[in-house]
């Protein structure tokens, strides 16, 4: 097969049209993976032709459209072939709480740019799935508001899946109030819990007696306001322009300098060691101590030697360890600290928390980031 030149690393107004024809390549190949046709083996070589990927992996790919090989087995070869094809031009997937316009599109946005291919899911929970199935090689999420405190749901996904923090990006959040209008038709204001609590004492002095109700995103309670007149929806004004609805009120948030805190997360394999080195980074542990009398002040008492300076704590129970009276239950610490895991005090500490936790986990080191927005 002929090689075609390695396209520019940065997509410009060529690699665009490229990504476009990449996905319509993908969508192509996974309904054919389906009928095991001849199809499959054409585009697969056009799209290995188009991205210049190895010849070895088109020939394997002809033999799976002659129905040699499992569906499994092809579908983990038009992986790579599209893995190599975006990585060809730069091009990565990142995964975020969608729909479009919640704060974690804008995130993404403002951190990775207009051109990278932004994936919206339903759920945090999804975006850390995406990243450690690979579908995804990054997701951005939610770790922490200044007014209202931690993500629980990011917290806990970090429990519960293999993934690790490269990146933070913290984030200024202006808040709308959207709708049909008037505020008076209003009747319940829907919105994801953290944007609710963030604004609860604007709710209760302007919309006093209307229903609080808890939403799986901002950007999709916009799109229920839109649907309902008697719905309003706290979220950002670019989701109320995505569904032709005016704020009814802007800047309801109530602490004016209201930021949000995201993660940007990545497979394991992706950073073993921490991001790069800045020379102004952070860490992120999480772990769990022996249930024993001082155990929390013994493991504190180690940063403390170590000269290590905390920017986060947190505790949380385990999901499940609790019994029914809830006693007795088992809890994870999160803790972030300045330094980076290639720091000698930084490894010393980790070294001897090490020895007395239960399970420990170092979720990453990352550059410390300026507010975006
Ligand atoms: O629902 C959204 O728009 C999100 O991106 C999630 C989220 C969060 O859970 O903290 C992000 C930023 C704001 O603090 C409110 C909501």
């Amino acid at each position: 097969m002929a090689k075609k030149a390695a396209p520019k690393t940065t997509p410009t107004g060529g690699a665009k049209a490229l990504r476009t024809r990449i996905r319509v390549l993908d969508r192509q190949i996974a309904d054919a993976v389906a009928e095991r046709t001849e199809l499959v083996a054409r585009l697969v070589a056009q799209h290995a032709q188009l991205k210049n990927a190895p010849a070895d992996i088109a020939a394997t790919t002809v033999a799976a459209g002659k129905g040699t090989v499992s569906d499994d087995a092809m579908r983990a070869v038009f992986r790579e072939v599209v893995a190599a094809s975006r990585a060809a031009i730069g091009l990565r997937r990142i995964a975020y709480l969608g729909p479009e316009d919640s704060y974690s599109h804008l995130t993404a946005i403002e951190r990775f740019g207009e051109a990278a291919d932004l994936v919206p899911v339903a759920t945090i929970h999804a975006v850390f799935q995406e990243v450690s199935e690979g579908s995804c090689e990054l997701g951005v999420v939610p770790l922490e508001n200044s007014t209202h405190g931690r993500v629980t749901d990011t917290l806990e996904a970090f429990a519960s899946s293999m993934v690790h923090i490269c990146g933070e990006a913290p984030m200024r959040i202006h808040h709308c109030l959207l709708g049909q209008g008037p505020r008076s038709a209003i009747r319940r204001v829907v919105s994801k819990p953290q944007a609710l609590a963030q604004c609860s004492h604007w709710l209760a002095e302007h919309l006093p007696g209307v229903e609080a109700v808890p939403y799986a995103s901002t950007s999709d309670a916009a799109r229920l306001a839109a649907e309902d007149p008697s719905v309003a929806a706290i979220a950002s004004e670019q989701a109320g322009r995505r569904h032709g609805l005016e704020p009814l009120a802007r800047h309801i948030e109530d602490q004016k300098d209201n930021v949000t805190r995201f993660a940007v997360i990545g497979p394991v394999n992706t950073y073993p060691t921490g991001a790069p080195k800045t020379g102004d980074d952070k860490t992120a542990l999480m772990f769990e101590l022996a249930h024993e009398p001082g155990a929390l002040a013994d493991g504190m008492a180690i940063f403390k030697r170590q000269k290590l300076n905390l920017t986060w704590i947190e505790s949380f129970p385990i999901p499940g360890s609790r019994t029914q009276d809830l006693s007795g239950g088992r809890y994870l610490f999160f803790v972030e600290l300045m330094g980076h895991q290639a720091d000698l005090r930084v490894r010393r500490a980790v070294a001897s928390l090490g020895k007395k936790c239960l399970q420990l986990r170092v979720l990453g080191s990352y550059a410390r980031a300026k507010v975006l927005g």
